[in-house]
């Protein structure tokens, strides 16, 4: 081809650039704006959601991929939640995790009510605080601890700091999902006492304990760190982290999974759910998200070889109760006792079969984040959560379970027969 034929159009095309030196800035404008926008997917809008809070994660498409699995990736709705607030979970565990393995009083505080609190769980409030206040700036949070004991107390305060400003994810974008440092030492009080929202029937509202089962944690036991969103009342995510339970969802409880826990290499798992979604199991690990896996509750063939969980604190279910349950429902193994909500994701995974929580008091209110997220994670895996008068759990009610008493879970196929056995032994039928 004659090279004057090819050239002469280039030539002018050159010139007009030339002459109108405009169209040369609008071109390269386009070009930028096409690069960010073909990068987007995997970049730059997951950031937006820092900006604009839970308007843009909302309805974040596949955009996470790095860090959310195939949970999220399947679907947009409450992807960003999900992801997010099992991240912090996993973040606020290294915190656990690291006063756990302290020998002695693990920085015991008593509470008004004579409950412990550790330093544990004030920091990792903080942390999870500050990763919903970054992502979710307007959702409201009811959370279990609040300040007060910190600001009177510099020698507890300084130590709580000095946790919370050393952990962080050990994976820059994980951490940056989660908005980065808590500012100072007051903004960590100031996060603290973001929790204390009356919760209720309207909006979103997160429900945080987070060290579910303190006394297990100060024992050596079992304990969880326990996050769930709420909807206009009802749970829509539920993530628990547990640190001392196995990997494995196929691992058999074993009699002594609730004592003697040593913070040990290969434990440590987050359970997950979504509304309409299933649950999940993964490992907990220190940085982006691990590789999770459906998991679903076992159907019960016998009931004679189904087991039952309990709680280790005999004030915090009727244990003597249960026994007779038990009897009459022809289970034959004694209970798994172990503290706080590991019990639901042990159920959920099918390592075990049943959950009973049999009131002790009449005065007694349950607390809405010793449930939420357990809750969840139960029914996405097939089971059914309710109170002994069979009515389901009302997170509406505010930051108590008010209207409910006690709790049956089980795999929904056998629900009726086992409430059934608890009305009879409790006298309610
Ligand atoms: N009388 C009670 N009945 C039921 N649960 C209780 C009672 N007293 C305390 N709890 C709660 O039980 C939860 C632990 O449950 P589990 O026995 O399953 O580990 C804790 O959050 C604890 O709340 P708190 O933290 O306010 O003491
Ligand atoms: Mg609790």
């Amino acid at each position: 081809m004659p090279v004057g034929k090819s050239e002469g159009p280039l030539r002018s095309r050159a010139n007009l650039f030339r002459t109108h030196p405009s169209l040369t800035i609008i071109l390269s404008l386009l070009i930028l704006i096409l690069a960010i926008f073909t990068s987007a997917s995997t970049s730059v809008i997951p950031r937006l959601g820092l900006l604009f809070g839970h308007l843009t994660p909302r309805h974040t498409p596949a955009t996470t991929t790095r860090h959310v699995t195939t949970a999220a990736t399947m679907t947009t709705i409450y992807a960003a939640e999900l992801e997010v607030a099992q991240l912090a979970v996993q973040r606020a565990a290294q915190l656990t995790k690291r006063v756990f393995r302290e020998k002695g009083t693990k920085g015991a505080v008593a509470k008004d009510d004579a409950s412990p609190v550790t330093v544990g769980d004030f920091g990792a409030q903080a942390l999870i605080i500050a990763a919903l206040r970054a992502r979710f700036p307007h959702d409201a949070i009811v959370a279990e601890e609040e300040a007060a004991p910190l600001r009177t107390d510099a020698a507890l305060r300084e130590r709580i700091w000095r946790l919370v400003r050393e952990t962080r994810l050990d994976d820059v974008a994980a951490e940056g999902l989660l908005g980065g440092a808590v500012a100072d030492v007051e903004d960590m009080l100031a996060l603290i006492d973001r929790g204390k929202s009356e919760g209720g029937r309207r909006g979103r509202v997160w429900t945080i304990d987070p060290i579910d089962g303190t006394k297990g944690f100060l024992r050596g036991g079992q304990y969880a760190v326990a996050l769930a969103l709420l909807e206009n009342g009802d749970v829509k995510v539920g993530v628990l982290g547990c640190p001392n339970l196995p990997v494995d969802d196929a691992a058999p409880l074993t009699a002594d999974i609730g004592a003697n826990q040593t913070d040990e290499e290969g434990r440590g798992v987050i359970f997950s759910a979504v509304i309409g979604q299933g649950a999940w199991s993964r490992p907990l690990g220190t940085g982006a998200l691990a590789e999770g896996k459906r998991i679903s509750m076992k159907p019960i063939t016998e009931m004679s070889s189904a087991s039952f969980c309990e709680s280790v604190e005999a004030g915090h279910s009727n244990q003597s109760e249960a026994a007779q349950i038990a009897q009459k429902l022809g289970i034959t193994k004694p209970s798994v006792r172990m503290d706080s909500q590991a019990k639901y994701g042990s159920i959920a995974r099918g390592a075990g079969d049943i959950y009973l929580r049999l009131p002790t008091s009449k005065t007694y209110q349950e607390k809405i984040w010793d449930h939420a997220a357990g809750d969840l994670i139960v029914r996405e895996a097939g089971g059914q959560v309710t109170d002994t008068k069979g009515q389901r759990l009302d997170f509406g009610v505010g930051r108590t379970l008010a209207t409910n008493s006690g709790v049956v879970a089980a795999p929904a196929a056998v629900h009726g027969q086992v409430l059934e056995a608890v009305q009879e032994v409790l006298g309610l039928k």
